[in-house]
């Protein structure tokens, strides 16, 4: 998987609302209504995580959770880090 270029990202930035560039991974913090809306989410985005094997690197506080994107393998920002930003916004 190749990493994408900064022009890339930033087109792609375009379609994804809320996420941002932080320290060369994809960042976006939510915030749900409880704390069981947000496991909820978390529980949900786990089943899509696990059909694409490309984990996240996420953090969960009460109903706020802070998810980081990179791919590992590639030491960077790719399209799989795109795609699994675009299904977590779809499902919240
Ligand atoms: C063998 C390798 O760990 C797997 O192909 C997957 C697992 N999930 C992954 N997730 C992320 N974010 N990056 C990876 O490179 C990655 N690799």
């Amino acid at each position: 998987m190749i990493r994408l270029s900064e022009n890339d990202i930033i087109e792609e930035l375009k379609n994804l609302p809320g996420w941002s560039v932080v320290n060369k991974k994809l960042h976006k913090e939510f915030q749900f209504g409880s704390f069981n809306q947000a496991f909820g989410f978390m529980t949900r985005a786990a089943m899509e995580i696990e059909k694409m094997n490309h984990h996240p690197e996420w953090f969960n506080v009460y109903n706020r959770i802070t998810i980081e994107l990179t791919t590992h393998d590639a030491g960077g920002i790719t399209k799989n880090d795109v795609n699994l930003a675009k299904i977590l916004n779809s499902l919240q």
